[in-house]
């Protein structure tokens, strides 16, 4: 699956200078980082309503959950292709964080 992610990832840095007339995630970049982040936002609360369907919900309300946390995830590699990162760096530290619990992690931190 991280194939898909590679995949992705280049596509997106393509398109960093791309046509906007003609690709969705060139129009993002030239429109800017506030509107990328709109869109994290936009699809973070969309993920989030689909979620609470799904809870209680059927196939479709699953589907739908899956489709807005793909856009979700698509969205936020926008973000990070925006800044220059890739999706790398964040299974690097998912990678890092695995076998450290959660709440050891928490209770290690100095900062309370
Ligand atoms: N994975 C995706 C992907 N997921 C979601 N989307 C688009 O993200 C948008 C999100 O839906 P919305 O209804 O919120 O968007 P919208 O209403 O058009 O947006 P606004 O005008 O409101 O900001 C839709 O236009 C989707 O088509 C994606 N667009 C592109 N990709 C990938 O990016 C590649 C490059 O795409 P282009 O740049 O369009 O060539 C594609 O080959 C795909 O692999």
């Amino acid at each position: 699956m991280s194939t898909i992610l590679d995949q992705l990832d280049q596509s997106l840095a393509d398109r960093r200078h791309g046509d906007a007339d003609t690709s969705y995630v060139a129009g993002l970049h030239q429109r800017g980082l506030n509107k990328i982040l709109e869109k994290v936002g936009e699809e973070s609360v969309e993920t989030i309503l689909a979620a609470r369907d799904a809870e209680h919900g059927d196939d479709q309300a699953r589907q739908a959950l899956i489709s807005e946390t793909a856009d979700l995830w698509f969205h936020s590699l926008v973000m990070l292709s925006h800044l220059g990162l890739d999706h790398r760096s964040v299974l690097e530290e998912l990678a890092r964080r695995q076998g450290i619990s959660g709440l050891e992690e928490k209770a290690s931190r100095t900062d309370g």
